[in-house]
């Protein structure tokens, strides 16, 4: 990526390429980086929607591998000019063993970094999360806080706490000497909750609502403010970043950045009301209409079933102490750290994050995707 190369096509490598948000990152890379001459597309499972991206100018190479097999990681990321590391276990909901979600996220963090070092790749993304900052185990508020706001990080359940310890690890592999000898350039991104086309989550808000003829009912109090990011400028700060590390390395290298655009301050439930709303969903309460007692009741006896019934049945309800946490604790996040640093503008505004959603949730939640 040396200036005298300026038209040097570079090969990108995303991990994770066929998730929620990979997908994203991987069709702005095709639209926005001009530089781009092969795009790898690493994934435990392959989407279908890759094929026709093969038909176009860039070369993009499907790879069906596992994060957690070192060697699979390094063969692909094997003369990768910049890897964009988004693969990840992300489980909130008691699907996956602690052991299994550290496994993903931890070690499979490390092989993509050992590999980076070995194979002589520079410059290395990595999607981290809030959820590395809080809400912490007190439930304490994180009120429009920056990067450098002071923060008590204290996790105990293993998705966060996976998602902590890989980004350490990212950020302490910047400077390391890859090799061919010139040094490793890391850093996170930190998004909140994505929303957008492709977010499961709220499709299955919106089947839940159809089933109870057309009423969703208010259980966080609107007070309690959720930060919430589009996809779409998640993956375009994702493709910024990645461009700007090697021109910003002094800067950048190290730095994690939280993921924001002008998506309004709510509460969760507030904020899917945007798009659910226009879909012909209400929701029911000005108020919570059980007592919050009531709600941490119903969550511990979620835990303790899905503990009890594990030998014999899979049960994964959307309510269990901590999704109840992390909903009715304020976590917003206010800053311009990534614009500062890269130049991050959200590539698309309010108003269209909110179109395109609502159009996604409309398609997705009558057909069966
Ligand atoms: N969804 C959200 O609200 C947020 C997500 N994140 C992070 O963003 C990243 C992407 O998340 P999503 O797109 O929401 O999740 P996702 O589950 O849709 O995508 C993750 C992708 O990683 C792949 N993957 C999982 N285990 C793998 C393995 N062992 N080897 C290779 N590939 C593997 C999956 O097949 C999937 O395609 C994750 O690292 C997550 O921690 C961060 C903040 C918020
Ligand atoms: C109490 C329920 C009443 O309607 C609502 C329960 C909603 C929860 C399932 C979600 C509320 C907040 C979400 C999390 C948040 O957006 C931050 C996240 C960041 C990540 O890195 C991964 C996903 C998640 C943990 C996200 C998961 C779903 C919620 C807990």
């Amino acid at each position: 990526m040396a200036d005298s190369a300026q038209a040097q096509k570079l090969v990108y490598l995303v991990t994770g390429g066929c998730g929620f948000l990979g997908e994203h990152v991987v069709r702005m890379l095709l639209q926005r980086e001009p530089r781009l001459g092969e795009l790898r597309v690493f994934d435990r499972h392959l989407g279908p929607w890759l094929e026709e991206l093969k038909t176009g100018p860039v070369r993009v190479t499907a790879i069906q591998g596992d994060v957690t097999e070192a060697h699979e990681v390094a063969a692909a990321v094997a003369g990768a000019h910049v890897v964009i590391h988004t693969a990840g276990l992300v489980d909130v909901f008691g699907r996956a063993s602690p052991e299994t979600i550290h496994e993903v996220n931890v070690q499979g963090t490390r092989n993509v970094i050992e590999a980076c070092v070995q194979t002589g790749t520079q410059f290395l993304v990595y999607t981290s999360s809030m959820e590395v900052v809080g809400p912490n185990t007190k439930g304490h508020p994180f009120y429009r806080g920056n990067e450098d706001t002071l923060y008590e990080a204290v996790h105990r359940h293993p998705y966060p706490c996976s998602k902590a310890l890989a980004e350490r690890l990212v950020l302490e592999a910047n400077g390391r000497e890859v090799h061919g000898g010139l040094p490793l350039v890391t850093c996170a991104l930190r998004p909140t909750g994505i929303y957008g086309e492709g977010h499961q989550i709220m499709r299955d808000f919106y089947r839940q609502g159809l089933r109870l003829g057309g009423w969703l009912f208010r259980a966080i109090p609107a007070s309690v403010e959720h930060g919430r990011v589009y996809v779409g400028n998640v993956a375009w700060m994702h493709v910024l970043a990645a461009r700007e590390l090697e021109r910003r390395a002094a800067l950048m290298g190290g730095q994690v950045y939280f993921c924001y655009d002008g998506s309004p301050y709510k509460s969760y439930e507030d904020f899917n009301m945007e798009f659910l709303g226009p879909c012909g969903l209400q929701l029911v309460g000005a108020r919570p209409l059980l007592p919050y007692w009531v709600l941490v009741f119903l969550a511990a006896l979620n835990a303790l079933l899905q503990w009890l019934l594990r030998p014999l049945v899979l049960y994964v309800p959307l309510l269990n102490p901590y999704t109840l946490a992390v909903a009715s604790t304020t976590f917003t996040v206010s800053t311009d750290k990534a614009q500062r640093h890269f130049g991050y503008e959200p590539l698309f505004s309010w108003e269209d994050s909110r179109t395109r959603t609502i159009l996604w949730v409309q398609a997705a939640g009558s057909s069966a995707q």
